[in-house]
């Protein structure tokens, strides 16, 4: 009959995302008063149809809901009866009943195998289509007006799944900060392994201007987030320069002061850093910082595809923490002793902006951490609102981008992150916080930190990196901890500047 049969082992396809495509584990409910053998419908070269059985021996008994092992998004797939594994015997005389049916791109589907053994499927869009062809059919059987109907039937669904949906956020945000400390300090366990870089959903290569190919593994990938992690991004030779330059401007790290609005010492955020000018006048004689610098941008515009430049964008920044052998590099701060005795770290904090809504100039749209030197014990980057964690090596590079390109929607939290404490050794990073719609005549420091263009032109004095507490949430909304929000920058007032020490 041209059919050809062949037995495969479901397990060795499911989460193979070979040349098929993704394989979805979709869920089937058997309401079929049969017994039921799954198949793969494969065409063959020459036009004949192979049937590849993706279910156990005993098949999908009747009234069983699997929930795996049945579904492979955009290819054919085929339900029959399957007679008794003991008496032989079929319901049906023939056992012939057949149904084909193919397994949608989308959300969430699910297959129904009916009664009369027709099979629907369900997915997300399916089920949203027939619930409004369910609201406009009874407007209009109600003979009501039509708009205040339906408008009263979306509004009560639309508050529903909104609710679930701020039930979900906040279990995901809740678990994600429990797992954080349990992450992040290790403090007592000495001899346990440090966590793992988490698994790739999918990798790629990226051959950078100088055609070096860049191993990129995708650890999360949402229209608004993306967290990619490049291997062999930066060169010792880039590090070497960029640790150079910033002798001179090594300073502590501030953050905003709530009271002030001014600039002060932190424990959220621990570190040393220093703006790094990139020198583009020599582009073209392959300096390392340039080289660099443009490989970031390069990266940024071909995973975004964006037209972004480094006109008008912030400085590269060198940013170091030290383990236990800070006390040396804190004594002059003024800070107490319990202060100095705390590591060196940069608590849980969105780089640009992520509560949702539309991007707005000149906000941040994306993250390049170059890893340069990394802890002896502690320092990962965790990405908790992901589950995505990060174990740095030398030369390697994380980069996370918080904004839908085509929509323009921020991220809601997903790109939220900790610069783990340092406990032992000496953590070297360099960040390139990356904007969109900064130019030559609108660069970044030309807005203030609500994002309003400044009336007068300021004297370009040092700049720092800054980070504030989001007050005033709406009260039901719950959440485990005070979101920070994006790292502000403003001019640090003078008293602030008496704290600022220059590393000898
Ligand atoms: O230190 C880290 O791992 C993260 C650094 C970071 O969050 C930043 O530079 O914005
Ligand atoms: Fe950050």
């Amino acid at each position: 009959s041209g059919v050809l049969r062949t037995e495969v082992n479901p397990e060795d396809l499911i989460g193979d995302a070979g040349a098929d495509g993704p394989i979805k584990k979709v869920p089937l409910f058997n309401q079929s008063p049969y017994r039921l053998v799954v198949y793969r419908v494969l065409k063959t070269d020459d036009g004949a149809e192979e049937l590849r059985i993706l279910t156990s021996s005993e098949g999908v008994v009747p009234g069983a809901h699997v929930s795996s092992r049945v579904g492979i998004v955009g290819t054919v797939m085929m339900v029959q009866e399957l007679p008794d594994p003991e008496t032989g015997k079929c319901v049906q005389a023939d056992c012939q009943k057949s149904a084909q049916f193919e397994i949608p791109q989308g959300l969430d589907p699910e297959v129904i195998v009916l009664p009369n053994l027709q099979v629907t499927v369900q997915d997300a869009t399916i089920i949203a289509q027939q619930k409004a062809q369910e609201a406009l059919q009874h407007c209009h059987d109600a003979n009501d007006n039509l708009e205040d109907c339906l408008l009263q039937a979306t509004t009560a669904s639309l508050k529903h799944w909104n609710a679930e949906w701020r039930f979900h956020e906040y279990a995901l945000k809740y678990l994600g900060a429990q797992v954080e400390d349990y992450v992040c300090n290790d403090d007592d366990d000495y001899d346990d392994e440090p966590m793992s870089t988490s698994p790739p959903l999918t990798t790629f290569s990226w051959e950078s201007g100088d055609y070096i190919a860049h191993p990129v593994d995708v650890l999360h990938a949402r229209p608004s987030s993306q967290i990619h992690v490049l291997h062999d991004f930066i060169e010792p030779e880039e590090c070497r320069a960029v640790q150079e330059a910033a002798v001179p401007g090594l300073r502590r790290a501030l953050v905003v002061d709530d009271q002030t609005g001014g600039a002060k010492l932190s424990q959220e955020r621990k570190a040393w850093e220093a703006a790094i000018t990139i020198p583009w006048h020599v582009e073209s004689r392959h300096h390392p910082l340039t080289t660099l610098s443009r490989r970031v941008y390069d990266y940024t515009n071909y995973v975004m595809h964006l037209n972004i430049t480094e006109h008008g964008q912030e400085p590269l920044k060198s940013i170091q923490y030290h383990g236990k052998e800070r006390y040396h590099h804190y004594q002059q701060t003024g800070m107490n002793q319990e202060e100095e005795e705390s590591p060196d770290q940069y608590l849980h904090h969105c780089d640009g902006p992520c509560r949702g809504g539309q991007h707005k100039v000149p906000d941040r749209v994306a993250t390049m951490v170059m890893y340069c030197e990394t802890a002896t014990r502690g320092g990962h980057t965790h990405f908790r609102n992901a589950g995505v964690h990060v174990q740095p090596k030398a030369g390697m590079a994380v980069f996370f981008s918080y904004v839908d390109p085509q929509s323009m929607q921020v991220d809601t939290g997903f790109t939220e992150h900790s610069g783990c404490p340092v406990l032992e050794g000496h953590k070297h990073i360099v960040t390139q916080w990356v904007r969109l719609g900064v130019d030559k005549a609108n660069p970044w420091d030309s807005y203030d930190a609500l994002g309003n263009k400044k009336e007068t032109t300021t004297t370009k004095t040092e700049t720092i990196e800054m980070q504030q507490d989001v007050q005033g949430q709406p009260e039901e909304e719950p959440t485990t901890r005070q979101e920070t929000q994006q790292e502000e920058h403003a001019q640090p007032e003078k008293e602030t500047m008496v704290l600022l020490q220059q590393q000898q």
